[in-house]
């Protein structure tokens, strides 16, 4: 499987964000987004997860068994700056909740809550609602939903922002993992991340709108 972008433009309020992102990952790649506060980082990566019709362009996964396109949201798992897990159930409510929803594209790979939570250094403590955990525990969770229901693709905005250094390590070897399977990554990020010889991307904001304009 190959993701594919192209000529990708987003445009937020009446304000152009970018224009003519184009860039290719195969499987194992990765892609790190890099540029100022309000360059767009965030911006792309919605764009890329689905969850922002872009103004121009597509991003799609292209299998290389039979060349099928689908859109590459429908591969991806999207770990923004909020958790996306309710306070009020427990974390194995919450992971069986999104392992459920989101369901196994990956044949058999995706964990179980527990694995999953072991994964992220915390086992034993998935019958804890979720709002009474730290916010780092809180973070590692969000983790682990990436674990519970298999994507190849994994859309990354600073993962990592506010963690203490052995998370910092803890993730940054789920995502070496999730690359040695054969899984993508694109991350905003100023860490390391298990990113070693990802491409990079720098995101100009208005500058590039503007230059792009008035090449
Ligand atoms: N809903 C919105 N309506 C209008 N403008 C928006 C909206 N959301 C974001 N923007 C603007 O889009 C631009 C890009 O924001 P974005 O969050 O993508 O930047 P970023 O590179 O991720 O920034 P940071 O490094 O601070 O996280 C900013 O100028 C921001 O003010």
């Amino acid at each position: 499987m190959r993701l594919n972008a192209e000529n990708l433009s987003a445009r937020r309020g009446d304000d152009l964000i970018f224009v003519n992102v184009s860039f290719t990952l195969a499987e194992g790649e990765a892609l790190v987004l890099t540029g100022r506060n309000g360059s767009g980082k965030s911006t792309l990566l919605r764009v890329l997860a689905g969850l922002l019709r872009p103004e121009t362009g597509h991003a799609v996964c292209i299998s290389e068994d039979d060349g099928e396109t689908r859109a590459a949201g429908e591969f991806s798992h999207y770990l923004g700056h909020r958790n996306g897990m309710k306070r009020e159930l427990t974390v194995a409510e919450n992971l069986a909740f999104w392992k459920s929803f989101l369901g196994d594209l990956g044949a058999g790979q995706s964990l179980e809550v527990e694995a999953a939570a072991s994964a992220v250094g915390l086992a034993g403590i998935t019958h804890l609602p979720y709002g009474y955990l730290s916010a780092g525990q809180q973070r590692r969770f969000a983790m682990a939903r990436l674990l519970v229901a298999h994507r190849p693709i994994w859309i990354l905005d600073e993962p990592t922002a506010a963690l203490d250094r052995r998370a910092d390590t803890m993730f940054e070897d789920l995502v070496r993992r999730h690359r040695q399977a054969g899984g993508i990554v694109i991350a905003a990020t100023h860490q390391p991340l298990g990113m070693e010889g990802a491409k990079s991307l720098e995101m100009l904001g208005f500058d590039g709108v503007e230059e792009e304009y008035s090449a």
